[in-house]
């Protein structure tokens, strides 16, 4: 057998860019003669009953650009070891003792665990249990700390930005309003990278509280420039202004968030009088292929998890460090979420380029005369629909009046 095995499974929810890792992992081991094996559906084939297949360069050959998973993947199962942020649950004694058993009898030297914080939170168990274990951050949501980017992010942005361009034709063409929901769970990077990089007009996101008003002020303020149409993205996991989540809660599981785009659209519809409609991206986001840049991000992360088991530098995760692969205590990881910073350079550019958070009034474009866009916001508004517009008029109005004397002052 060489110089000996390594273990890896895939854990948690899927996303593009873990076959590459898979591939890396088989080829680097390949390369030092070891070989592999790969545990299926998560953790949950490491014990009763044990279910693995021998990995060779020769049967993971083509799946580098394949979605998914190979081995397959579950965020449920026997092994919770969070229900929630800053949460820890102890696994039960008797199966990490199982686990040990198998990767013992298996002659493992090495378990690779790609996971994202739930599932790294497991390995760090292993590792305290005294299980060899590695960790690789995986993940959509890109929430992980101690590390720059898990792959999964930069695809499902790709594919986000791509609804965004597609959403945008329609809504200009039918001057509407449309709203975007996209995953993410508790972190906003989704939204924000893909509303930056699909010109958003609106992002709302967990880490700023907002509110419909200003909200409604900037499709408004869109609208005393011409622009009939505006697009929002928002966060699955943004707080409502009334406060909590919409979103279902899950026994043993943490809560399934979704659906607060069907509630911001039918708000800003209301309060607004537009056509408003609404896209949920869902699962679209974890599907498909991997881009290029989590390809490379993916393969380097495998072939950096060989090199940890080889030096048995066991409870460490490999992570970007950009422009350096490097490695961390998973403890580094898990248990604390990395959340988008609302002062960080991404949000202010953002907001450079006139994108509200729905955090502030917007103010008026200082590429257009303010009294002229004042005078256009006062007219566009609809005097007739006052009554029914729970939108604040005293608000547009207070808006109008105040650029209107500033642009006076000038
Ligand atoms: N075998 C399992 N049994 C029970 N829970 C599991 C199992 N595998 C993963 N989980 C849980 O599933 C959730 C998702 O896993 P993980 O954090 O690795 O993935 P993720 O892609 O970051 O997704 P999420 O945003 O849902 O956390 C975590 O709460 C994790 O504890
Ligand atoms: O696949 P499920 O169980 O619906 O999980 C969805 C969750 O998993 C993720 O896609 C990845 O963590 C989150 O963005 C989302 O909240
Ligand atoms: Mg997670």
């Amino acid at each position: 057998m060489g110089n000996g095995r390594i273990g890896i499974l895939t854990s948690g929810g899927d996303c593009p860019g873990l076959n590459a890792v898979i591939r890396g992992v088989v080829k680097a081991s390949e390369q030092l003669d070891y070989e592999c094996v790969g545990f299926l559906k998560g953790y949950e084939g490491l014990h009763d009953p044990v279910r693995y297949i021998n990995l060779t360069c020769k049967n993971t050959t083509g799946i580098l650009n394949e979605g998914g998973t190979i081995l397959g993947s579950t965020n449920k199962g026997r092994f919770a070891a969070t229900v929630g942020v800053d949460d820890r649950v102890e696994l039960d004694p008797e199966l990490l003792a199982g686990v040990k058993t198998t990767i013992d009898q298996l002659g493992i030297q090495g378990l690779v665990c790609v996971g994202g914080d739930g599932s790294l939170a497991v390995a760090q168990q292993f590792h305290e249990y005294g299980i060899p274990v590695v960790g690789v951050p995986k993940t959509i949501d890109n929430d992980l700390s101690a590390t720059a980017f898990t792959f999964g992010f930069d695809s499902a942005i790709a594919c986000a930005t791509e609804a965004l361009d597609r959403l945008h034709t329609t809504a200009a063409s039918h001057e509407r309003i449309m709203v975007l929901e996209v995953m993410g769970r508790h972190a906003g990077w989704i939204a924000l990278h893909a509303g930056i990089a699909g010109s958003a007009n609106v992002i709302l996101i967990p880490e700023l509280d907002w509110t419909y008003e200003d909200v409604c002020h900037k499709i408004l303020d869109r609208e005393s420039r011409g622009e009939r149409f505006s697009l929002v993205v928002v966060a699955e996991g943004a707080e409502l202004p009334s406060g909590g989540h919409v979103g279902e809660a899950q026994a043993g599981a943490q809560a399934r968030l979704g659906g607060i785009g069907q509630v911001v659209a039918a708000e800003i519809e209301h309060r607004l009088h537009r056509e408003t409609r609404v896209a949920v991206l869902g699962h679209l986001q974890r599907g498909g292929s991997p881009t290029t840049f989590d390809r490379v991000l993916a393969t380097q992360y495998g072939a950096h998890a060989v090199r940890l088991v080889v030096e048995e530098k066991f409870g460490h995760m490999v992570c970007y460090n950009p422009p350096e692969i490097d490695s961390v205590p998973i403890m580094a990881a898990v248990n604390r979420l990395r959340t988008v910073n609302p002062e960080g350079s991404a949000v202010q550019a953002a907001r450079a380029l006139g994108i509200s958070f729905g955090d502030r009034p917007v103010s008026l474009s200082p590429f257009t005369s303010n009294l002229e866009a004042a005078e256009q916001l006062v007219d566009g508004y609809d005097a007739a629909t006052a009554d029914d517009i729970e939108m604040d008029a005293e608000f547009v109005l207070e808006m109008a009046e105040a650029a209107a004397e500033e642009a006076l002052a000038e």
